[in-house]
This record gives structure tokens, sequence and C-alpha cells, in this order.
């Protein structure tokens, strides 16, 4: 059976238990971890080394918690007040770790589903996006990464131009797959609000709702929105439950038609606006 799983947040007890509720048999099974695997919860270390160990049966989207975690391995970025990163940076095989993460992937396409940590521009395509993903891959699994995670940071450019190239290109991809909420519908992405869907900016709507969006008829899977809660509708599936702020770990079975929601409730790990 397949299963789509939202953010983990380094809850790894809440992991262990859905997976239980599952049943799932590395054997049988196969698990797609929607990004924001650690960070800010309490188990990263932990999370990460079971995601490791179940090999082929997992595939690990990154999220914009895993690119900060690589950033701060780097000495990129400082850790954040309210990370949990430190048990993993102090890890013996750190090193092992972070290259394990930097293979793991910012979209894929699999059983019919597109799947990215937050959103898709309205502008691409499914090619467009699998296409931007694989050059950010390629980065980040090549020689040039510490210099990539300097230049990642950024609002800007806020808009997709199919004429972006370099770094630009590559920080808009990154912005898009790992932090889009809502966006206008020119695709001029927003990075300030992080409420519900009910609380769009002025001229904003959430990314999925833009009218004309290329992947429309496209099943797309998304995690990163944790307000929003889960969202199940026919082509659409978002599955950040708020775990680590005490909500649920979701996953979806999506096997041919079939669709099921499957949660665990969670422990708080942190306090929401704290
Ligand atoms: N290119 C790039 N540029 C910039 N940064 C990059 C980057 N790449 C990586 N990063 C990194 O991204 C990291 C996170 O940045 P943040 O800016 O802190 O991330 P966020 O939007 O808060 O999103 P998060 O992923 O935590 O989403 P969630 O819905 O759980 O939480 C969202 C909010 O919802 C709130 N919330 C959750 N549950 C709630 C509830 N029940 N009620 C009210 N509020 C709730 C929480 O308080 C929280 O503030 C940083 O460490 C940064 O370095």
């Amino acid at each position: 059976m397949n299963y789509l799983i939202g953010d983990i947040q380094g809850c790894c007890g809440a992991l262990e238990r859905l997976l239980q509720a599952l049943d799932f048999s590395p054997s049988r099974d196969r698990l797609w971890l929607l990004g924001d695997l650690v960070n800010r919860g309490p188990e990263s270390l932990r999370t990460l080394r079971r995601l490791i160990d179940l090999g082929d049966a997992a595939t690990s989207l990154l999220g914009n918690h895993d690119l900060h975690l690589l950033a701060a391995a780097h000495g990129v970025r400082r850790p954040h007040a309210g990370d949990t990163l430190d048990d993993i940076l102090q890890a013996p095989d750190c090193a092992a770790l972070m290259d394990w993460l930097r293979h793991q992937h910012l979209a894929t396409f699999d059983n019919g589903w597109l799947m990215v940590h937050a959103g898709v521009p309205p502008q691409w395509s499914l090619d467009d996006t699998l296409t931007c993903a694989q050059e950010v891959e390629a980065v980040l699994r090549g020689p040039d990464l510490a210099d990539f995670l300097h230049a990642m940071y950024g609002n800007e450019p806020a808009r997709w131009d199919a004429g972006l190239t370099g770094t630009d290109r590559l920080r808009f991809t990154v912005n898009a797959l790992t932090r889009l909420r809502f966006c206008t519908p020119d695709g001029t992405l927003d990075f300030k609000t992080k409420d519900g869907a009910g609380a769009a900016p002025a001229g904003h709507l959430p990314w999925f709702d833009v009218p004309g969006r290329r992947t429309a008829d496209t099943p797309v899977a998304f995690g990163h929105w944790s307000t929003l809660g889960l969202l199940n509708r026919p082509h659409l599936l978002g599955l950040d439950t708020g775990c680590v702020w005490g909500g649920c770990l979701t996953a979806a079975r999506v096997d041919g038609s079939t669709r099921e929601i499957i949660q665990v409730p969670c422990a708080q790990a942190q306090r929401p606006g704290g």
C-alpha cells in the first residue's frame, strides 16, 4: 500500500504510532514523507535515522526546516531559538546524515501524485515543476552546496519568469516548493502570512485556488501549512496537520481510486506563536 505522510518535524514517537496504526510493512508498503522531517519537535536525530533505515520503502522530500538543517550544518545559518537540531549537529555521524539529506527530493511524481513540501506556482506545469526541482536537487548534491546555501535565502524574485537563470532561478524554486502558501493570480509569492486559508492578504489566494493553475488536473500532495489543517479534495491533499503544535500526524493511503486518511494525535512540542 502507498502512504503519503505530512510534516513529522522530529516527532518520531508520533511517526512510530502512525506506522503501527497503518500496520506498516517495509517489504509490502511504500511511504512518501512530504518534508519538514526535522526541527521544532523532540527527536530530530531519531527521526532521520528511522527514515534512513527504511531505505527504499520511504521517499523523503525536503522542507524549509530540512534545508535550514543543511544550512546550519554547513555553518551558513545559526540555529534559531526553538530549533531542536542540536542532537543531529552534534552527532558523530552528522556528515553522513547530511549527505543522506542532500540526496532527498524537492518534488516527485509517483503513482499519479505530484508531491512537494509547500506548493506549486500556478504558472508551472507538472513537467516544469519536476524540471525546476531537479535543477535544485543537482546543486544540493554537487560540489557547490555550501555556496548555494548562502545564496538560497531571500524572498526575491517573488514571481516566476521562464527566463530566470542562475541563483535567482534556484532561489525562486526553493521558495515555491518549500515555503509557498499564498500568491497572487499572476503567481507572485507571499512569504508573510502563516495563518489559514481564510487569512489571505489582499489580492492573494491559496496557491492551489488560483484560477487556471496549470497543475489543476494533476493530483498534488503537500505539507507545510499547519494552520490550513487537513485539505482533502479530489486532486489535492494537504497533510500538515500540526503534529509539532499538538495536532495530529496524518497519513493518506492512496491506492488507485482508494483514499483513506489515518491520523494519530500528537503531544504538543511547541506552543504556536511561542
Ligand atoms: N529560502 C529560505 N528562505 C528563508 N527561510 C528558509 C529558506 N529555506 C529554509 N528556510 C528556513 O525555514 C525555517 C522556518 O522558517 P519560518 O519562517 O519560521 O517557518 P514558518 O513559515 O513558520 O513555517 P513552518 O514550516 O514552521 O510552518 P508551520 O505551518 O508549522 O508553522 C507556521 C506558523 O503557524 C503557527 N501555528 C501553528 N499551529 C497553530 C495554531 N494551532 N494556532 C495558531 N497558530 C499556529 C506557528 O506559530 C507558526 O508560526 C527557518 O529555519 C528558515 O531558516
